[in-house]
């Protein structure tokens, strides 16, 4: 359901003499309906890009990846934006909204998007954030003001609100008290119960031993590693 082959990736510092700084090398992973596999790696070990090379915002040098139906690595923008519509969720680790929008639309809005009709987008909306501890008050606020746990959870309740059959998590149980955290851990299994491949980075070592089957270690993707 998601699939690395061979994949790598180098980066050209325009503003700094051209500079090329290879980064990746023969990456190559996959994951399959139901599994839960954790990346991991020292800090500045390649992580966040194969995240983003997946999620279609990094262009892939060489090699192959796929999720779901789509090669992501050789797709129009146009694919890839509704890979991301219906095939491939991400809860990034921080919430980037517009301003003004209120939180309920905010975590409708995937929905929104998919053609699900409004009260029931909003009814689904509602319930995860009740199950997320969202103070109902503040369902009419924009998330922009609101406590960085707040945020974290407003973001993982529209990532969970479609059952996309692929998930990306960047430290979904960080800066989460130990209710929420468990709440997530919930959340996190029964998408992997309904067959949700998903893909993540977990620093919370705890949680990547009681979700995770797998662990995929990044650094044996760097080229000087395998040199
Ligand atoms: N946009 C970019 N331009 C240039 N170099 C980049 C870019 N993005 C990442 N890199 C480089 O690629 C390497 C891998 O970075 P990446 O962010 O993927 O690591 P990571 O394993 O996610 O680290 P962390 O755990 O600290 O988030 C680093 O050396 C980084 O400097």
């Amino acid at each position: 359901m998601i699939l690395a082959e061979n994949v790598a990736k180098e980066f050209t510092l325009h503003n700094q003499g051209g500079t090329v700084l290879r980064v990746m090398q023969g990456a190559s992973l996959a994951v399959a309906p139901g599994e839960c596999v954790a990346l991991t790696g020292a800090s500045g070990a390649g992580k966040s890009t194969l995240m983003r090379m997946i999620w279609g915002n990094y262009r892939t040098d060489a090699g192959v990846i796929r999720v779901g139906g789509l090669t992501v690595s050789h797709a129009e923008p146009r694919q890839i934006i509704a890979m991301r519509r219906a095939g491939l969720g991400y809860v990034s680790q921080f919430l980037r909204v517009l301003p003004r929008v209120p939180t309920l639309r905010v975590v409708a809005e995937p929905l929104l998007a998919l053609g699900v009709p409004q009260p029931e987008a909003e009814t689904r909306a509602a319930h995860l954030l009740s199950r997320l501890r969202i103070a109902e008050r503040l369902w009419s606020l924009s998330p922009t003001t609101f406590s960085g746990g707040e945020q974290q959870r407003v973001n993982i309740a529209r990532g969970f609100i479609h059952p996309y059959p692929a998930l990306l998590l960047d430290e979904p149980t960080a800066s989460l008290d130990a209710q929420n955290r468990e709440t997530v851990m919930q959340l996190i299994e029964e998408a992997k119960a309904r067959g949700t491949a998903i893909l993540g980075i977990f620093h919370d070592e705890g949680a990547r031993d009681r979700l995770c089957d797998r662990v995929v270690d990044v650094t044996g993707f760097r080229p000087e590693v395998q040199a």
